[in-house]
């Protein structure tokens, strides 16, 4: 099972690297990541193997964490209730964001990262809608519309099959400056 001692950290250059597309079939091995990906979501939104475990919780992972240079992310974001179903739970391969909207979001506390171990405090601005498409680990294509938090976590997830870290974003000499395109939420 993957913990925390397999996720890397800044200054791993697989965070800085641009992840290479995916075939299909999937490998194996391939499917395994995907299905071993979840899974560290799962437990560590779990209250009792998180704290046995260690985990840091994660609503979203992206293969480079793991030192694996693939464009392959996990996605479990909950509902909004207690027993309501995941808002999102699924892998995604070769996500590629093809539209989004002029207006931007950002949230309240800012983000983290658990391959950061510190606080980087500054708005994360992103775009507040996004068209992405993306395939699931069997090769079928989807098309679908994302906005507000789910857009944000699914574009935290690509910064990292691109090189790229939340902080990147922020604006170091006003990092909670806002224009009026952005909107605050969470
Ligand atoms: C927002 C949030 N970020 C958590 N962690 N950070 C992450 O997920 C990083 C990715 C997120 C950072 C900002 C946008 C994407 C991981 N990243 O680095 C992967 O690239 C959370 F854990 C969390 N929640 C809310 C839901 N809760 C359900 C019950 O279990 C606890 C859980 C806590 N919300
Ligand atoms: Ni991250």
């Amino acid at each position: 099972m993957i913990t925390m001692d397999d996720i890397v950290r800044e200054g791993h250059p697989a965070l800085r690297e641009k992840a290479a597309e995916l075939t299909f079939p999937l490998t194996k091995e391939e499917m395994i990541l995907a299905n071993d990906m979840m899974t560290f979501l799962k437990n560590s939104q779990d209250p009792e193997l998180s704290e046995q475990y260690e985990l840091r919780a994660g609503v979203g992972l992206a293969a480079p964490q793991l030192a694996i240079s693939k464009r392959m992310i996990a996605l479990l974001i909950p509902g909004e209730y207690e027993d309501d179903p995941p808002e999102i739970e699924e892998v995604m391969i070769n996500p590629k964001i093809v539209s989004h909207s002029v207006e931007g979001v950002c949230l309240k506390e800012g983000e983290g990262c658990l391959s950061v171990d510190r606080e980087v405090p500054g708005f994360v601005v992103r775009h507040s809608r996004i068209t992405l498409t993306y395939q699931d680990v069997t090769g079928k294509s989807y098309k679908k519309r994302y906005k507000g938090y789910n857009a944000i976590v699914i574009q935290h997830e690509i910064d990292h099959l691109n090189g790229v870290m939340f902080y990147d974003h922020i604006n170091e000499k006003e990092p909670f400056e806002l224009d009026d395109q952005v909107s605050v939420i969470g």
